[in-house]
């Protein structure tokens, strides 16, 4: 007999035992693959009821008035403030948005109720004199939750949720009417949908919504348990099979178990919904709700206004802390310390030339490789674009050198600059600040501390019968000793070099000049860089001097101090 070999890795159960896969839905004619996004849904933030009872400390009043106060300034028109009957805090919250939250009149308050009569009551208690409140209630349909959480049959679940329905209706109208109503199939994606159909139509049909008071009908995606295709797929389904579809407003409410959530709710808008409920950077149960700042901004940098103001994003983040006691992940799309910012030399060469291509081009259309959204629109400074580590190229130096101190070196400089700092970056195994790096090439190239060489001052003259040929003379120091060189040239940089070259005995001569004026530094007014060439090949000099003819002379001893450093090697 043939043994068969164990193959199931050590300490993992075998996954076909234990896990089943998620059937596919049965609509071969789905139309959303098709389909793009191309306006903003109604969104609706649950971040103080979702998002706040996913807390290990729930909100007190003081956290969630800040984060209410953010909303209303993101422009939300329906915040659920959260469980009023389940808890004083949130009561007592409700109260005071009614009361005294200043809430503008096109934004509608909404709270969530389970399908119990005594919660039911109170929560119309908490409610009063609201404008236009949404009446959010939810009872869970999903096969596994009515046989081991309720013991029901579909007809006894049905019946949870249509008495509830009556209820709210009848309380509402007694109340003088003025509501909005939400029904939750809650784990709709554990839930058949001919049952969850089933069940919206008999909620459907006791609303009697109308096109000035549809019913938002919720299909929470409580716990994501599938590819995002197929949430599509039931969304698209529900939309064609729903009664009085023209009466309904079909909101998703994905969760990210599987880490696919704002996939699932973006072909889930593609399949027909209109309206999301998520929270702030994803914040809620397990895994979070859907982030919608990160909804938005997908929608803003496909060029779809999205209806969310998300311009200040440290300062969304920064409530996000305050209320949830939580922090956001570097890597957290838009938000994260580090989603703007490139070290590797690749990325930071093509980030350089398209920021400088941008300017160029002076057009308003954001084209930056690597840089999906300008860091500006949602109030992020350039300043952390490109960070310099031992994975860093010579444009990611320049780039640092040029933002920050207007520093604009030329190319073979870039490659030579680059070297030295990628001996530091190796060595010390440590990001270098743009200080350091600037610091580090005024000290190598202007400053020179023990350098031999100083420049003093120098004059020109004509050299009698040679038209164009001029002499310079020039005041030095030589290890702080004066001397007095001279040399001949068509210009005072030309007569310089040949001045030192005869006093230092080293043939040298100028392969590159480029200058600019400095915007930035105190005094300084122009820099000068000069690529000097002699027996031993080409190296840079740098010089900064109110006078640009200085500034160039200061480049060519700063050349010559290298070089003779390289000779004494
Ligand atoms: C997917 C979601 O996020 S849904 C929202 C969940 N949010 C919360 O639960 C936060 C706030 N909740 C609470 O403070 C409490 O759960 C309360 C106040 C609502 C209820 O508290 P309690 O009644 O003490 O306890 P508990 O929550 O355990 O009650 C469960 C009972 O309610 C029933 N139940 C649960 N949900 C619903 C519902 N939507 N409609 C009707 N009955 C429900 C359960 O079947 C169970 O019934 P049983 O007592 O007959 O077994
Ligand atoms: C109440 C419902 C909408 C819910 O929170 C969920 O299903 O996750």
């Amino acid at each position: 007999m043939i043994m068969k070999s164990h193959t199931v890795k050590q300490g993992m159960p075998e996954a076909a035992v234990k896990y089943q896969p998620y059937p596919q839905i049965n609509i071969p004619d789905r139309t959303w693959p098709g389909n793009t996004i191309t306006k903003a849904p109604i969104w609706c933030s649950v971040d103080l009821r979702d998002g706040n009872q996913s807390l290990v400390d729930p909100m007190g009043h003081d956290r969630k008035a800040r984060m209410f106060q953010l909303l209303l300034d993101m422009g939300f028109k329906e915040i659920e403030i959260g469980f009023p009957s389940a808890s004083q805090t949130d009561f007592d919250f409700a109260r005071w948005c009614v009361e005294e939250g200043n809430v503008p009149a096109d934004v509608s308050l909404q709270v969530l109720v389970q399908c119990r009569p005594e919660l039911i009551t109170r929560t119309f208690e908490s409610l009063q004199g609201a404008n236009k409140p949404i009446v959010h209630f939810y009872n869970s349909t999903s096969e596994l939750q009515r046989r081991v959480v309720f013991a029901k049959d579909v007809r006894g679940i049905k019946q949870i949720a249509t008495d509830a329905a009556k209820m709210i209706a009848d309380m509402a109208a007694k109340a003088g009417g003025g509501f909005r109503f939400e029904y939750s199939p809650e784990s709709f994606t554990g839930t058949e949908l001919e049952v969850a159909l089933e069940i919206c139509n008999a909620v459907s049909e006791i609303i009697q919504p109308t096109p000035d008071n549809k019913l938002i009908l919720n299909l929470p995606s409580t716990v994501e348990m599938a590819t995002p295709n197929i949430y599509a797929d039931q969304i698209e389904w529900m939309c064609r099979n729903l009664d009085n579809r023209e009466n309904l407003i079909i909101s998703l409410h994905p969760h990210n178990d599987r880490g696919t959530g704002i996939a699932a709710t973006e072909l889930g808008l593609m399949a027909g919904a209109d309206r999301v409920e998520g929270t702030l950077f994803g914040n809620g149960e397990r895994t979070g709700n859907v982030d919608v700042v990160t909804l938005a901004l997908n929608m803003f940098t496909q060029g779809i206004d999205p209806e969310l103001d998300c311009s200040d994003i440290e300062r969304i983040k920064e409530v996000y802390e305050y209320s949830n006691q939580m922090v956001i992940p570097e890597r957290h799309p838009y938000v994260g310390e580090l989603v703007y910012t490139a070290f590797s030399g690749s990325h930071q060469d093509a980030i350089n030339k398209g920021m400088k291509a941008i300017k160029v081009a002076n057009k308003p259309l954001w084209e930056v490789p690597y840089l999906p959204i300008d860091p500006q629109d949602v109030g992020r400074s350039y300043e952390a674009i490109i960070r310099i580590n031992s994975q860093s190229g010579k444009g990611g130096i320049a780039y640092i050198l040029q933002a920050d101190y207007g520093i604009n070196l030329p190319r073979n400089l870039q490659v030579e600059f680059r070297e030295d700092i990628q001996r530091i970056t190796d060595e010390h195994g440590k990001e270098l600040p743009s200080k350091a790096i600037h610091g580090r090439f005024i000290e190598r190239y202007v400053d020179q501390p023990g350098a031999r060489i100083r420049f003093v001052d120098h004059h020109t003259y004509p050299v009698g019968e040679h038209k164009g040929l001029r002499v310079v003379a020039a005041e030095i120091t030589d290890d702080g000793e004066t001397r007095r060189i001279e040399g001949k040239g068509t210009g005072p940089i030309d007569g310089f070099i040949n001045a030192l070259s005869i006093y230092l005995g080293i043939d040298m001569s100028v392969a590159d000049y480029s200058e600019h004026s400095l915007q930035h530094g105190s005094n300084a007014a122009a820099i000068a860089y000069v690529e000097v060439e002699y027996s031993g090949g080409k190296l840079f000099g740098v010089g900064i001097n109110t006078n640009i003819v200085a500034a160039s002379l200061e480049a060519i001893v700063s050349a010559a101090n290298r070089v003779l450093e390289q000779k004494q090697r």
